[in-house]
């Protein structure tokens, strides 16, 4: 049982009923007594639950004793059919006209006394008191909020723990903020006699929620009413709601709600034959963020972003937290695309800045996917995969962007989905490949290295390139046995080179942040070059800033064990990470590699090309070699031997080759290197 669950069972309603003694009839009891006293009563339907003869002549005795001038609050055991126990108490109360009755209410008992169920009203009372004669008996009536009140709605008498929660009230009126809600509520008692409704009624406390159960009766021609406060119910079931439908980070609503708007959506778009559309949109690199600094500053960031969003998109625009770094803005009744992209773009300009978070200045950005209704998708599922598949097409183009969906788009997901499946199959098999890219000396335009990059040959889907199975590989751990076979794959290749007469060029790979983690990792890489008995001076590990950053220390005894095996090490990506000039110094690396966003721009954007020579200053200072990788054009090239860059990388001098390619293609370069 859940600790709602067993808050509310805490909460039922007493029991409770009213025996009119004179007549031996139950006027008036809820639905708690209803349940409660179903074997005890005979033909229990409003008006007409009649007192079993036993019972009537216990009653007997107690009106003796009414008569003698005894006023005596009953107490008595009862059991019920599944073998509760309770304790009944009951009150005298006036039934108007001069007439008495008797207001019961079973409490659950601790009391050990077994009674078979049958014995529902009187044994002989176990507690005798004097109490004071009516008027103001139902005052003695301390736990159940209980009132009689005449048809038209003044007031006969109130319990005492009535009068404590609504006040000294004269009419039923009062307890409504509203007459015209009394006033139906009193034409519905007549019209139904009895009725059992939650309501919010006017208490000392303020407006609460209540559960009330009313009757009217006939005979007495009285109104019996009793409250029960389930305020505190239902703050935790709107505690509850907003547990199932809003994110507690940003407080924004979540998936649960959005898949709720989306249908409502759906259903009016259909009948308006309206247009409406969604933005799916990742934070990018988010995970660098979270690994680097940490949970409760990327908690941080995500509560900036989605305040961010916010003002970016229309008033009538809904934004949602889906989890992690993914959010939804679902736009209604629009009837052009245009609309999505202007939400898109103004996320892009505003989202995309600086945030101050734990007084660092941090930049994020986003891709955003689009989709619509009913261009795009005919469902509400199949609009959320296509805008996802957008996404990803603008995560993997490049970041910062938004693509509205194509076709094509969800081909390349599926693809990507079923990839995973074959991934296992693929590396049995051995269905990769290893392509190498020139990395080229900028002084004499020599090739003096390769990047050994994977291909994966699909048999029935061709060349897949790493972006789409890497991730994959990586989430599955199948990364660990992949990224032995590309070191293992890689060191015959250097062996081959050497062995066939090729000058001496330095071969790197890449290195995946799961495969850095892997415990064993130095001692694979240095079995993998005994194996194939490489000389270690000529083979380079690439590593990316946020990998070494997840735990510095570790990567620092990482890197001294590579280092004594006699590789070199080179940071990849540089300076979209958040390497700190700290550790930098700390971390015996030989190479820094600056990131192919920061040469796109060269030449075009002053702050990159600011960043790019500082990169190539502080290079220089920590005696390390710079090299740029997405050379493209030959200003890039230009400048970057301006700033004093050391070596470079791009499709200027080539794309990756295959092994036979490189070759040829170093040979017809390198005419001195390969005398
Ligand atoms: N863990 C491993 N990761 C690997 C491995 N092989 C590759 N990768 C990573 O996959 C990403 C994509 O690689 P790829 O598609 O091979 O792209 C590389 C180059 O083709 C591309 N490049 C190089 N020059 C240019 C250029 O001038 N313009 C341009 N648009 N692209 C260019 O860059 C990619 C190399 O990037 P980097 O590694 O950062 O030097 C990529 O992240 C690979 O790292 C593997 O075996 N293991």
């Amino acid at each position: 049982m859940t600790d709602l669950s067993m808050l509310v069972h805490a909460k039922m309603p007493l029991a409770a009923w009213i025996i009119d003694i004179e007549k031996s009839n139950v006027p008036w009891c809820n639905d708690a007594a209803e349940v409660l006293l179903a074997d005890s009563l005979d033909g229990i339907k409003s008006g007409q639950r009649l007192i079993g003869e036993a019972l009537q002549k216990r009653f007997s005795l107690y009106i003796d004793a009414l008569e003698l001038g005894a006023i005596l609050p009953f107490k008595w055991p009862y059991v019920s059919k599944d073998g509760s126990r309770y304790s009944v108490t009951g009150t005298v109360i006036s039934l108007g006209n001069g007439r008495r009755g008797l207001l019961a209410e079973a409490h659950p008992s601790v009391s050990t006394v077994s009674l078979p169920a049958s014995a529902i009203a009187t044994t002989v009372p176990s507690t005798l008191m004097q109490v004071p004669d009516s008027p103001g008996l139902l005052t003695q009536f301390k736990t159940l909020s209980f009132a009689t009140f005449y048809p038209h709605g003044e007031l006969i008498e109130a319990s005492e723990c009535f009068v404590d929660v609504f006040g000294d009230i004269q009419h039923i009126r009062d307890l409504f903020a509203v007459t015209g809600a009394a006033n139906s509520f009193m034409r519905r008692i007549k019209r139904q006699d009895c009725l059992s409704q939650e309501i919010r009624l006017t208490s000392k406390q303020g407006v609460r929620w209540y559960k009330v159960e009313v009757s009217y009766h006939h005979s007495t021609n009285n109104v019996y009413l009793l409250t029960h406060d389930i305020q505190e119910e239902r703050d935790h079931e709107v505690a509850l709601y907003r547990l199932h439908n809003y994110d507690n980070l940003t407080l924004l609503p979540n998936r649960n709600l959005l898949y709720q708007q989306l249908e409502s959506a759906l259903v009016n778009a259909r009948k308006r034959e309206r247009q409406f559309g969604l933005l799916y949109i990742d934070l990018d690199s988010f995970k660098v963020i979270n690994d680097n600094f940490g949970h409760r500053i990327g908690d941080e960031l995500i509560q900036r972003v989605a305040e961010r969003i916010k003002t970016c998109i229309p008033p009538r625009a809904c934004l949602y937290r889906l989890g992690g770094d993914e959010f939804v803005v679902v736009l209604e009744n629009t009837n052009a695309i245009d609309e999505l992209e202007e939400i898109a773009e103004s996320i892009m300009q505003n989202a995309s800045n600086t945030y101050l978070v734990a007084n660092m200045e941090m930049m994020i950005t986003a891709s955003i996917g689009i989709a619509s209704y009913p261009q795009h998708a005919n469902d509400i599922d199949n609009l959320l995969k296509n805008a996802d598949a957008a996404m990803y097409r603008a995560k993997s183009t490049g970041h910062n962007l938004y693509f509205v969906y194509e076709s094509h788009m969800a081909d390349n997901i599926d693809a990507h989905l079923t990839l995973g499946g074959g991934l296992r199959k693929a590396i049995d098999e051995e269905q990769f490949v290893l392509h190498y890219q020139p990395k080229v000396r900028l002084c004499d335009e020599e090739v003096v290295g390769a990047e050994a990059l994977i291909r994966w040959v699909h048999p029935e889907l061709g060349m897949i390139s790493p972006d789409q199975f890497i991730p994959l590989a990586e989430e599955s751990g199948l990364i660990l046995p992949l990224g032995e076979w590309v070191i293992r794959r890689a060191c015959r290749q250097l062996k081959e080179w050497r062995e066939s007469g090729v000058a001496p060029l330095k071969l790197s790979v890449n290195l995946s942040s799961r495969q850095f983690m892997q415990a064993d990792l130095v001692d694979m890489v240095e079995r993998v070059m005994q194996e194939t008995g490489v000389d270690p001076e000529y083979f380079e590990l690439e590593l990316t800033e946020s990998m070494l950053m997840t735990d510095a220390q570790q990567s620092i005894d990482k890197l001294h064990g590579f280092r004594k095996l006699g590789l070199t090490l080179s940071i990849d990506d540089f300076g979209t990470g958040y390497s700190s000039l700290a550790y930098l110094k700390k971390f015996p690396i030989q190479t820094l590699k600056i990131d192919r966003s920061f040469i796109n721009d060269l030449g075009l954007d002053s702050d990159n090309d600011a960043i790019v020579k500082a990169t190539i200053a502080m290079a220089k200072s920590l005696n390390l070699k710079v090299i740029a990788e997405g050379v493209e054009t030959r200003t890039q090239f230009d400048l970057l031997s301006g700033y004093g860059c050391q070596e470079v990388q791009g499709y200027l001098f080539s794309k990756p080759l295959c092994g036979e390619e490189f070759l040829r293609y170093v040979n017809s370069q390198n005419v001195v290197a390969f005398a």
